[in-house]
């Protein structure tokens, strides 16, 4: 591989004896890849080994696995089921340090496409909150997609700057995951496009970006609480010495991160200051199975209360009554919380969060349409019920000639009558609507199946 020769340069004086093991690592070593699990999937782990076979775990992250991904398809039916999420090895070390307690309120800023965010969500309970944030708006759009798959209920997306949302949440969330836009160098092996954008100047930019967003998210912190710092670079100008800007500028410690005792400690002489750097991680290539990351975990020395006020209480809407009218029919579990339509799209709200003047790509889950009094479910819904939550199911198995039609958007046979959940294995994979002997089918058009 060709790389930069400042880069390489700078490498060297870095590692020293270890920089030909590290070079070689660049062309040599396999890249990794993985799959994981979603935890709040009851029995997802066994389901997927049980259809993949026996998968090498990610020493530090418990639900991670190498996975071979031009074996494992985006389109296989537990992928849909948002039953796993492709991720790269590294990128699960930063959710893992974080150690996610189920009410918690966790705001991840630069979120998309989320696999970070999907991470931290499965372990959120209704009384717990996600935020998941991210500046570009399509990419926003793919975070939503990929939440809704999950079937994440309490998240709420949202499309703002770092600085727009610390003026709205002040001390507000307990953990904040801060996987900053990078240089990039961890990435250089799977994608060589970022060896063409690679400059000194850009790692410098990229660093003073990354502490401007550190900053805002300080804003946002509850004393007391956690934020974690991720970037798939090497480059000290955004790990260590960002670090180093923390500890100077705010009332931080530095704390082992959960889960990643096996990696190797950043550096304090990499940090140009006197700051120990022994609690951070970093992950190479030629030491470990995964791309380059860098890993810190800051705890809050202070004590500040949440400055920001609850939302008011709205009252029963038609829509609400419609659906409701609609759970009573189809499902068999009552949704707890507060109902707002946007448009024809109707959610279910987080209770804790106030979203006024905040740009939100999905506030909560998204139950579904309300039309001219008619109510029509969401994918997302779906996706965030299990099996026993459903009136009417039809069950197929992964690989069953019923499920693909399904999944190409064909009817299907079916003897239920109304709503009813196309399931794989008993996991809820969209719905259809049964008349006559045949379900019609609601499968999301983006997600069909071309063959
Ligand atoms: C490393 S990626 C995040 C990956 C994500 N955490 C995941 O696990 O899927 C960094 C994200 O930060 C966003 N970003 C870029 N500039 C930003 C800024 N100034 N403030 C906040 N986010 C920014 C990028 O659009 C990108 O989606």
């Amino acid at each position: 591989m060709r790389l930069p020769e400042k880069f390489e340069d700078r490498m060297k004086k870095m590692l020293g004896d270890e920089y030909d093991d590290f070079i070689k690592s660049m062309d040599e070593t396999p890249i990794f890849t993985g799959i994981r699990i979603n935890t709040s999937k009851v029995g997802a782990k066994d389901a997927v080994i049980k259809e993949f076979g026996e998968l090498q775990n990610v020493s530090w992250c418990s639900d991670g696995f190498y996975a071979d991904k031009s074996k494992i398809s985006g389109n296989h039916p537990y992928h849909l089921a948002g039953l796993f999420y492709f991720q790269e090895p590294s990128a699960m070390s930063t959710v893992s340090a974080l150690n996610i307690e189920s009410d918690d309120y966790v705001l991840d800023l630069c979120a998309a496409p989320g696999g970070k965010a999907t991470q931290a969500g499965a372990f959120i309970s209704k009384n717990g909150l996600l935020v998941a944030n991210e500046i570009v708006k399509n990419r926003a759009n793919i975070l939503s997609d990929n939440i809704d798959r999950f079937g994440l209920t309490n998240a709420v997306v949202t499309n703002e700057t770092p600085q727009k949302l610390a003026e709205k949440y002040v001390h507000f969330f307990d953990k904040i995951i801060v996987d900053a836009p990078c240089s990039g160098e961890g990435m250089f092996r799977k994608e060589p496009q970022a060896v063409d954008e690679w400059s000194v100047e850009h790692t410098v930019s990229c660093g003073v970006r990354q502490k401007h967003i550190l900053d805002c998210a300080m804003k946002m912190l509850k004393g007391g609480g956690y934020i974690v710092y991720s970037t798939c670079t090497f480059a000290p100008e955004e790990n260590e010495q960002v670090c180093a800007y923390m500890l100077e500028n705010y009332n931080v410690e530095l704390v082992e991160p959960n889960n990643l005792d096996m990696l190797s400690k950043g550096r304090g002489e990499w940090s140009n200051s006197d700051y120990d750097m022994s609690k951070t991680r970093r992950i190479f290539p030629h030491k470990n199975n995964g791309e380059g990351h860098f890993v810190a975990l800051f705890h809050s020395l202070d004590n500040y209360e949440s400055e920001v006020s609850k939302p008011k209480k709205t009252s029963m809407t038609d829509a609400e009554k419609v659906y409701r009218q609609f759970e009573k029919e189809f499902l068999n579990t009552e949704l707890d919380g507060e109902f707002c339509l946007f448009g024809e799209q109707l959610y279910l709200k987080p209770k804790c969060i106030d979203v006024d003047k905040i740009k939100v790509v999905r506030n909560g889950l998204n139950l579904g349409i309300y039309r001219k009094n008619r109510f029509e479910p969401s994918y997302a819904l779906c996706l965030a019920l299990k099996k026993e939550d459903f009136k009417n199911t039809v069950d197929f198995e992964c690989d069953s000639e019923e499920l693909k039609k399904y999944l190409m958007g064909n009817t299907v046979e079916c003897d239920k009558k109304g709503w009813c959940a196309v399931t794989v294995n008993g996991y809820p994979i969209g719905w259809g609507k049964a008349s006559n002997g045949i379900l019609k089918n609601h499968f999301p058009k983006y997600l069909r199946l071309k063959r």
